[in-house]
């Protein structure tokens, strides 16, 4: 189709008419009126078959003018068979006419070639459109299919839902009442109606005794004698279509002899029963649900007589090859194995069953009916239902009863075999009864295997199933005794719970149980307020048991941050403790090195290590008494070791230090124990200074004790003081510290042999010469007097005090700085501590 037709070249053209004439027939022999021609110079495709148009018959030789003819005239998609190919006049066409034929068919073909590429290539596109719209239309559509699928289902199990409401409301078991007309022969025997109906009321009746009092019973309704068939199934067909929304539904009929049961259940040709009615019902119902629900139906026909099971469908059911039981199936219920299971889809099948199953039956011959059903006929139908959109399956049964009469064995005189038969069919009615008064009671035990009638009715009679029970009842007077005996056993029926007792109450009982309604209303409403309320507390509750748990954990948080804090301050105690005792050596070492000016004689001083803080390993610490030294009678150990170890020109020596740990406890304040180098200020400076040293002391004896080289204000003349020994000394160098003043005399003494910042480890000589102490008159205002605390040593330059005197390297802003910073430290710590302490407590 794709090729290009190429016209033969007019160089081949003899070698084409030499084939010609070699076939003798340029239409290879086909020279017919379909005007089909191969044109053997092309190569072969379907469309070198050429189709004639359907004006040919005006083309060959009118459109034609001379031999070659013009094919100009004909459309370019329909290609003409010259009309000098025909007949004897082929061999004259071999010429250039038939040349220039060939190239227009070939242009023609080629033409057509192309138009179908065309054609081809729309068609895809138009194939590849409709793709795309149908995946669109997919799209858009499937939610939408989804959502009313969903909306479907639901609203098919609310109507469901619905539907069975309505009739629970009527009742799961449901009694109604008839009554046949009198029969030809209870007239002529002269028996009358002892029923009586109240036409206003089609669910009461009154029974005549023969006393002539009248016996009322209710029902759910009652058919009198003139109710056709039409209006009985119209009361039924509700609880009929129970089945095909999966409800297991039972129906049966019950009465005496002769009643009409059979005549209510199966009916006639002309006035068809319920069993009749209920199936077209089942059916015309599946074809208006067709759309949405397949279903399938099966018929089951058995009887049950001298308590043994035939089935009525099989072929050959008087004589059985196997005895049918009753057994119970995986989902609960009862079914019975081998039991004919035929399916139907029309009621004409359904029709046929009933008549070849009744024909099975079995049936004798009463006093009481010349045709009496002598067993209980049972009709079951399976329904089997499939919801098309939601996938949904649903398997129920549909049992129609026809029960053999109830009779008095005496009374309608029966012997042998009918006797027996009407043992069976007592008891089976009597197992029947029980059942249903068991079910009325609530009893926990129902007595369904009593009969094979009850146990068939199992999964059908009592829970959620529906049950339509019919009364037949004679109106004669004649079957008065059997006739109460019926409508007694009814009332009995009518007993079961979600029967229409409640819904036919009386007006009184109806009051009450609105108001009843009210109050539970009104008790609901409440019960929901509480819930309400109950459900915010159970809210409030939970917020606050994670508030308390939120809580507890800060609290272990605070807890182990506080055990941290304490464990760091105890570690900066230890480090500080050493720092001060390698302190206190250094400075032993270097006092001895630069002949520091003693501050005291070196007799009446304390060794460092005597002084510090730190208590010496326990292994080295050496305890003569049984006390214990703690930080806390560190003072008083002092006190005594000194008392007790120094000579006696040595006084009583106070404890220098205040222990650094959080131990709370009264710090006496101390004497100032150091003496201050600092600018003399004049007399008029000296009273506020003296003022703010009282200042300086107060926050001395707050705070444990500091290596900081404190600048004192001094008298700018050196003063005789009383010092509380009893000696006199110069206060006007060593004022500040009573405890560690010089005796004038060392002052003169003391000769400084370091040269002035000479490097850091160096001591300064911040103190002028002796001889400018010796006079007694300032020789400048600025006048420096230096005080050294005999621990100091010259820091590092790096270190920088904090009010350096001179630029430089500075005294101690080493052990300074590092004494303040652990200070600072230990303050935070304890700060943090504390504030930890309090969340805790918190
Ligand atoms: N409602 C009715 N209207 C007219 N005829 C009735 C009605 N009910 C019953 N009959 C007639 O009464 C007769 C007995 O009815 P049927 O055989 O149905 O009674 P039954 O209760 O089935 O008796 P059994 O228990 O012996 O089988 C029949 O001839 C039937 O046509």
């Amino acid at each position: 189709m794709g090729e290009e037709f190429v016209p033969p070249s007019p160089l081949s053209h003899h070698k084409e008419s030499a084939s010609v004439e070699e076939h003798g027939d340029p239409l290879h022999g086909h020279r017919d009126q379909t005007q089909d021609i191969h044109l053997d110079a092309a190569p072969v495709s379907p469309l070198h078959v050429v189709h004639c148009d359907q004006d040919q018959n005006l083309a060959p030789s009118e459109a034609m003018d001379g031999k070659g003819g013009s094919f100009q005239e004909y459309k370019d998609d329909c290609l003409i068979p010259s009309p000098v190919l025909k007949g004897d006049a082929v061999d004259s066409f071999f010429g250039p006419d038939l040349l220039s034929s060939l190239q227009l068919l070939g242009t023609k073909y080629n033409n057509l070639v192309k138009k179908c590429q065309d054609q081809s290539a729309e068609t895809e596109t138009l194939q590849a459109d409709y793709e795309l719209l149908s995946s669109k239309c997919l799209q858009e559509c499937e939610p939408r299919y989804e959502d009313l699928k969903k909306k479907y289902t639901r609203e098919c199990s609310e109507r469901k839902r619905l539907y069975n409401e309505l009739i629970e409301l009527r009742g799961n078991i449901r009694v109604f009442c008839r009554c046949r007309p009198l029969s030809s022969d209870e007239v002529s025997t002269g028996h009358t109606s002892v029923i009586e109906f109240d036409r206003t009321q089609d669910s009461e009746l009154q029974v005549v005794c023969s006393d002539n009092s009248k016996k009322q019973f209710k029902f759910d309704h009652i058919f009198g004698p003139d109710a056709n068939q039409e209006a009985v199934f119209a009361e039924t067909l509700p609880v009929v279509n129970s089945v095909l929304d999966g409800y297991n539904v039972c129906i049966f009929a019950y009465g005496q002899t002769g009643t009409g049961k059979t005549f209510t259940m199966e009916g006639t040709p002309e006035n068809r029963g319920v069993n009749y009615r209920a199936l077209e019902e089942l059916f015309r119902t599946s074809s208006e649900r067709s759309s949405t629900v397949r279903y399938e139906f099966s018929v089951s026909m058995l009887e049950v007589y001298n308590e043994k099971i035939r089935d009525l469908l099989a072929e050959n059911s008087d004589h059985p090859t196997k005895k049918l039981e009753i057994k119970q199936v995986a989902d609960g219920t009862q079914d019975v194995p081998g039991l004919v299971e035929a399916q139907t889809c029309s009621i004409g099948e359904v029709w046929e069953m009933l008549k070849t199953g009744g024909k099975n039956r079995s049936v004798g011959s009463t006093s009481a009916n010349e045709l009496s059903s002598r067993s209980h006929c049972l009709v079951r139908v399976t329904v089997k239902g499939e919801y098309l959109v939601s996938g949904q399956r649903s398997r129920s049964h549909l049992w129609l009863v026809d029960l053999a009469g109830s009779e008095r064995v005496g009374k309608i005189e029966v012997e042998g075999e009918r006797l027996k038969e009407s043992q069976f069919i007592n008891k089976s009615l009597s197992a029947l009864g029980d059942v249903i008064s068991a079910l009325a009671a609530k009893t926990p035990h129902i007595p369904y295997r009593n009969s094979k009638l009850t146990h068939l009715l199992q999964s059908s009679l009592g829970g959620d199933c529906k049950t339509l029970m019919f009364t037949q009842i004679s109106p004669s007077s004649g079957d008065l005794g059997e006739t109460l005996c019926t409508l007694n056993f009814s009332t009995r029926v009518r007993g079961i719970e979600h029967g229409p007792a409640r819904k036919q109450a009386d007006p009184a009982e109806s009051f009450k149980l609105k108001q009843m309604a009210e109050k539970l209303r009104q008790e609901e409403k409440e019960s929901a307020r509480l819930n309400e309320s109950l459900q915010l507390m159970h809210i409030k509750y939970a917020s606050r048991e994670n508030v308390f748990k939120t809580l507890q954990e800060k609290i272990k948080e605070a807890e182990q941050t506080c055990r941290h804090y304490q464990t760091k301050v105890k570690d900066l105690e230890n480090q500080l403790a050493d720092n001060k005792n390698s302190r206190a050596q250094a400075l032993t070492r270097d006092s001895a090195k630069f002949l520091k000016p003693p501050l005291a004689p070196i007799k009446e001083r304390q060794p460092l290590g005597r002084i510090t803080n730190r208590l010496p390993p326990s292994g080295l610490r050496r305890c003569s008494t049984a006390t214990v030294r703690t930080f806390e009678n560190k003072e008083n150990i002092l006190e005594r070791d000194k008392s007790t170890t120094t000579g006696p020109s040595k006084g009583p020596m106070k404890a220098r230090r205040v222990s650094l740990t959080t131990i709370v406890r009264s710090i006496p304040v101390q004497p100032k124990r150091r003496a201050s180098i600092a600018i003399l200020p004049s007399q008029a400076e000296t009273r506020p200074l003296q003022n703010a040293r009282a200042t300086n002391r107060l926050s001395q004896s707050r705070m444990p004790r500091r290596s900081v080289a404190a600048v004192n204000p001094l008298p700018t003349t050196p003063v005789a003081v009383a010092t509380p020994d009893g000696k006199r000394r110069f206060s006007n160098f060593l004022s500040c510290s009573s405890k560690y003043n010089s005796p004038p005399n060392s002052q003169k003494m003391w000769r400084p042999n370091v040269p002035t910042f000479a490097s850091p480890r160096q001591s300064v000589q911040l103190v002028p010469s002796p001889a400018s102490f010796s006079c007694t008159k300032p020789t400048s205002v600025n006048k420096l007097c230096f005080s050294v605390q005999k621990r100091v040593v010259v820091g590092s330059p790096a270190a920088q005090p904090r009010y350096p005197m001179f630029p430089g390297p500075s005294i101690s802003n080493q052990a300074l700085f590092r004494d303040k910073e652990m200070v600072r430290r230990l303050g935070t710590a304890q700060r943090v501590l504390c504030k930890n302490r309090r969340q805790s407590v918190i």
